[in-house]
């Protein structure tokens, strides 16, 4: 069977950016367009040129692309000709190959926000697509509130859409600009926009997510007919954002009917780096990535469950819709107070460890950490605190050392020239094979630098200074990351530590500690990153 083509129009650059909180630099736009067309994707929308200097000069750049780089503007405003217009002047002026364009198809906002009349704004409509086509843009007509429109005034709504696409539009684009529309909407409509004379080889869809169904009315339009998507990575966009592609291209690769039926430009080899890409846009918007989004969130493949976990080591696609490797994400076995034995033993040999089934360390350590939890320590993914843990259960974590005491002091004060000074001081005292050691560690910072070192930072360097015959070991572990929760260990309120740790392999392991006290907290994950780096890299206890 021949299959037919699907477009895809990422306006990640443009809609993503009406994210609240989003703004991006010239040279991340950039970046996004430069992955946006390492996938495949067939538009890549810019932004608007002239209604921001970062957008105007971005199209300055004219970044080369396989894709088609489009502008995005509004029709031309009542008074004025297509030709007169400074705003649309400055859209025409980015010289991109494709032009489109959002235009009124809602008789309220015709009279609300433009105050014009109904024929004048379809007049509008037909001289600015004209004039795009005798520029020789490739032309795009967003057709903006169309399904509200639709339903308000059905013949207006279908006059100015009629009006784009005879005056020479390439595509005329249904758009659910306030997001409230519902599939079974969105799919009879289209069905009318084609049954009216506009073939869905013309018709693309632009839907926001503000009822959760922003991909579910995409799909629906396809299913009508319409054969553009657009669309934003991570679901970007102006208020609950728009149509997630990261969803939809996996969705239209791997999902029928949508597999068998349409190509779209984005390959299964491309589709391995949709997990890389989603992270990389929420490193460049410095977000913490959803763990729960579809395909490529951290926790997509997560099988927490014993029940899952134990079917999941039999054949993965007991509780897997799809191979996460094919979107280039992982699949993951979490130790927590759901797991069961399975979930246990995949984790284990994860670490190197082999315990057979029915071993009674096994029980010995799911019970350990079931009540671990429910003092407040999570080891879903602290898993060095987890392989730590198990060692000792199964008899194979040798105690290198002991720290007899620490004490750290902070101080924030004025310094004599009047500065503000913040001071951080740690003891530690260790009992080491060879005897006792006391390290200490002093650091004198000036607030005003926005230094972040502070007592944990003090007792680390305290902690990793001289241990001894070991020290080559741990010599090059660094602090990565420090995340604090406070949570309910018991009946108490309690802080949960969890800290990231690298050494100069790249290798990098998360400990977990939790106390009342958040310093001690910090001290329990320290000690226990040392520990893991010691049973690792094959320390031997010195005599
Ligand atoms: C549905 C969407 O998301 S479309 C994308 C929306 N994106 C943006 O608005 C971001 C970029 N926009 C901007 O930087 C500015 O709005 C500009 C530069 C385009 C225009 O700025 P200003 O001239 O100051 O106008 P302002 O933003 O206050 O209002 C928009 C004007 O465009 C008019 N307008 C709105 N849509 C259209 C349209 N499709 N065709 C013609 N005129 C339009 C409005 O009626 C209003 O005119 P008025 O001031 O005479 O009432
Ligand atoms: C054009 C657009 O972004 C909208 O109507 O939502």
């Amino acid at each position: 069977m021949t299959k037919e083509r699907l477009y895809l129009y990422d306006t990640t650059l443009r809609d993503g950016q009406q994210t609240q909180g989003v703004q991006f630099s010239t040279p991340e736009k950039a970046q996004i367009a430069a992955v946006l067309d390492g996938l495949g994707i067939d538009y890549v929308e810019g932004g608007w040129p002239g209604a921001n200097p970062t957008d105007s000069e971005f199209f300055e750049t004219k970044p080369k692309m396989a894709a088609t780089f489009t502008a995005f503007g509004m029709t031309k405003r009542a008074g004025m000709s297509a030709e007169n217009d400074d705003v649309l002047a400055a859209v025409m002026n980015a010289d991109t190959p494709a032009v489109c364009l959002v235009g009124k198809t809602h008789d309220f906002h015709v009279d609300t926000a433009l105050g014009i009349t109904l024929e004048e704004n379809t007049a509008n409509i037909s001289k600015t697509m004209e004039y795009l086509v005798l520029k020789g843009r490739e032309t795009l007509f967003d057709a903006e509130h169309f399904f509200d429109g639709y339903k308000s005034n059905p013949d207006y709504a279908l006059e100015t859409v009629l009006a784009a696409y005879a005056a020479g539009a390439r595509w005329i684009v249904l758009c659910d600009t306030n997001g409230g529309a519902l599939p079974r909407d969105v799919y009879e409509t289209t069905k009318a926009v084609i049954a009216a004379g506009i073939p869905g080889t013309h018709l693309g869809i632009h839907t926001h997510n503000d009822t959760e169904h922003a991909v579910a009315n995409s799909l629906a339009a396809v299913d009508a007919g319409a054969r553009q998507i657009q669309g934003t990575l991570n679901g970007l966009g102006e208020r609950c954002g728009n149509a997630n592609l990261t969803t939809l291209i996996p969705t239209l690769l791997l999902k029928e009917p949508y597999a068998s039926k349409y190509e779209i430009g984005v390959s299964l080899e491309a589709l391995q780096g949709l997990t890389r890409a989603s992270r990389l846009l929420d490193d460049i918007l410095n977000r913490v990535p959803m763990k729960q989004a579809a395909y490529v969130g951290a926790s997509a493949f997560a099988h927490k469950a014993g029940l899952h976990a134990s079917a999941i080591l039999k054949d993965p696609s007991t509780y897997e819709h799809v191979d996460p490797s094919v979107i280039g994400n992982e699949r993951i076995i979490p130790m927590s107070n759901q797991a069961g034995q399975s979930n246990l033993r995949k984790r284990l040999s994860d670490a190197g460890l082999r315990v057979e089934k029915g071993d009674p360390a096994l029980g010995r350590i799911l019970n350990r950490i079931k009540d671990r939890e429910a003092e407040g320590y999570s080891y879903d993914t602290a898993q060095a605190s987890f392989e730590v843990l198990a060692r000792q259960e199964l008899g194979m974590a040798e105690s290198f050392f002991d720290v007899e005491r620490y004490r750290v002091i902070s101080e924030r004060r004025r310094n004599a020239r009047g500065h503000l000074v913040v001071e951080s001081e740690a003891v530690v005292t260790v009992q080491l094979p060879s005897g006792r050691k006391m390290t200490s560690y002093f650091k004198n910072e000036d607030a005003t630098e926005m230094n972040d070192e502070g007592p944990v930072n003090a007792l680390w360097q305290a902690l990793r200074q001289d241990l001894g015959p070991y020290q080559d070991i741990i010599n090059d572990v660094r602090l990565v990351d420090f995340k604090v929760r406070i949570t309910n260990g018991g009946t108490e309120a309690v802080t949960r530590v969890i800290i990231d740790f690298e050494d100069e392999t790249g290798r990098r392991w998360a400990t977990v500690g939790v106390s009342a006290n958040i310093v001690d907290a910090s001290f329990e994950a320290l000690l226990e990153a040392l520990n893991w780096k010691l049973l690792r890299d094959g320390a031997v206890r010195a005599a």
